[in-house]
């Protein structure tokens, strides 16, 4: 869906090189330096056909390169009608910073194809999806040296696994080819723990945030993450995720969810599992039994609210609604869902904003964890995890011996055995390594804020972070 702006609003684009102009200012970079880490350095435009139900369909998609002072280059893809070349140099620069911040040793890219997944069948989005991977391949664009796409709005591992086999089918001698895009699923080489990671990062954020009451007091808001109020826009899988973690393991009341064709709302909290199941078999929030609905989903974003996780889409809070956004605390879990203008708007008024480029990095952190899984061709955690079954075999064993004492009352499953036997020594690491990176990246924030007089706002001192890491890098390898 295009997000219309208000006729004064600058393009995503502008807006993201507006929020880099305004970190640049306050920095002391060499003249034409910060001119070279601004643009994007290359984008790739394809247009190609694919012959479907009876006729030929002509696609088109892009592949922007937006800085290569470290390779490879990562970021996702996406699958929406909407994209376009400025969204996707926008989405690459914000990939840039955003790596840089969390300290991932990647350039910044992205990708996108003008298409609505869900006006194709499975097996038709397959062969779009080869047919995109087979034109960037061969240019170089998908290649675990050089560059490593990633899942993003309307794409997930089923389309990351079709590319990494289309990789591989490209370049059979190549033993890397599983690293040439993440967020595959585990049994293609994925790693565990990354469907989740973008909302489990935004958790971790938040989590962050609530540790230091100096921050908390900035928003207007006191204590923990207990039984604070939270408005989801977008149950995908970051808006999913997130939502789902807040409720089920830091007491926070999901009173409202906006989705593409409406909002529902509940002051009493709204089951995230419950609606999601609904939204999966109904194609989205209406009719939804446990909350009441509201056919103009935006106008929920305004709602009285703690926090507000705009998780969906860019442009959504902008200088037509900043004015009315009650929530004290926003955090981007999106990528550019507030203007620049809007951004200017909230500041004045106090609101605290998260940013993007920090609050949504637990992807790239666990695609890093995945790539480096991948190119080292081992499992994580192996050794620890041989104790591990050991010990879990012997903790099984127990249980079935107690079972047939009591008379096979558990009645200890086949399913349950998988599971448990399996272990969780990956996906822990991958917890633990991504609590550390969302940790670590906040502290980089906090302390300019709480060092430097002239900066105010939690988005321009991640950007003086990350700008400052890219350019370091520039000075000391080159142009
Ligand atoms: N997937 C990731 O790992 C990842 C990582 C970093 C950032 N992001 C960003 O997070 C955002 C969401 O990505 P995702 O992967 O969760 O996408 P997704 O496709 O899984 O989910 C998007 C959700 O938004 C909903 N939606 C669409 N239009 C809407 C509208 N007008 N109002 C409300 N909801 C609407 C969709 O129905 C869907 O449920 C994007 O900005 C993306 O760039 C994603």
């Amino acid at each position: 869906m295009t997000q219309t702006l208000p006729i004064q609003e600058p393009s995503f684009r502008e807006s993201v090189d507006m929020m880099f102009n305004r970190a640049v200012a306050l920095m002391d970079l060499s003249p034409g330096l910060e001119e070279k880490i601004r643009v994007c350095n290359a984008t790739y435009t394809v247009r190609f056909g694919v012959r479907l139900r009876g006729q030929i369909h002509t696609f088109t998609g892009y592949r922007s390169v937006h800085s290569e002072h470290m390779e490879p280059v990562k970021g996702g893809i996406r699958y929406a009608l909407s994209v376009n070349q400025n969204e996707v140099e926008a989405l690459a620069s914000l990939m840039t910073y955003k790596c840089a911040l969390v300290e991932t040793p990647f350039g910044g890219s992205k990708g996108g194809l003008c298409i609505d997944p869900r006006e194709w069948e499975e097996h038709e989005l397959e062969q779009i999806t080869r047919r995109f991977a087979y034109e960037l391949i061969k240019r170089d664009m998908i290649n675990p040296a050089q560059n490593v796409p990633a899942p993003d709005m309307g794409t997930g591992e089923r389309e990351m696994a079709w590319i990494a086999d289309q990789y591989k089918r490209m370049n059979t001698t190549d033993i890397n080819g599983n690293a040439c895009v993440t967020g595959k699923p585990i049994n293609g080489g994925g790693i565990a723990g990354r469907t989740e990671a973008t909302g489990r990062g935004v958790q971790y954020a938040l989590r962050e945030f609530f540790r230091d009451p100096a921050d908390v007091k900035r928003a207007g808001l006191e204590g923990t993450l207990d039984r604070k109020t939270v408005i989801v826009q977008g149950l995908g899988n970051v808006g999913y995720h997130a939502a789902k973690f807040l409720s089920e393991e830091d007491g926070c009341y999901i009173t409202a969810v906006i989705e593409h064709d409406g909002a529902v709302f509940n002051n009493d909290g709204i089951d995230v599992e419950d609606l999601k199941a609904w939204i999966t078999r109904h194609g989205g929030v209406t009719g939804y039994p446990g909350a009441r609905y509201h056919d103009d989903g935006a106008a929920l974003l305004e709602q009285d609210c703690d926090i507000l996780i705009p998780a969906a889409m860019e442009g959504v809070i902008n200088l037509g609604n900043a004015e009315r956004i009650s929530a004290r605390l926003i955090i981007e879990a999106a990528n550019g869902p507030v203007t620049a203008g809007a951004d200017d708007v909230l500041k004045k008024r106090g609101v605290v904003i998260i940013p993007d480029l920090y609050a949504n990095a637990g992807g790239v952190t666990v695609s890093y964890f995945e790539w480096v899984k991948n190119l080292s061709h081992i499992r994580f955690g192996r050794m620890q995890r041989r104790q591990e079954e050991a010990r879990h075999e012997l903790i099984v064993a127990e249980l079935e011996r107690l079972d047939r004492y009591l008379g096979n009352a558990w009645s200890i499953s086949p399913d349950f055995k998988k599971k448990y036997l399996r272990g969780a020594d990956e996906l822990e690491l991958v917890r633990s390594g991504l609590d550390d990176t969302m940790r670590t990246a906040f502290q980089s924030m906090r302390a300019v804020m709480n060092t430097r007089e002239d900066v105010h706002d939690y988005r321009t001192a991640a950007y003086l972070v990350a700008i400052g890491r890219v350019a370091a890098s520039y000075r000391a390898k080159g142009l």
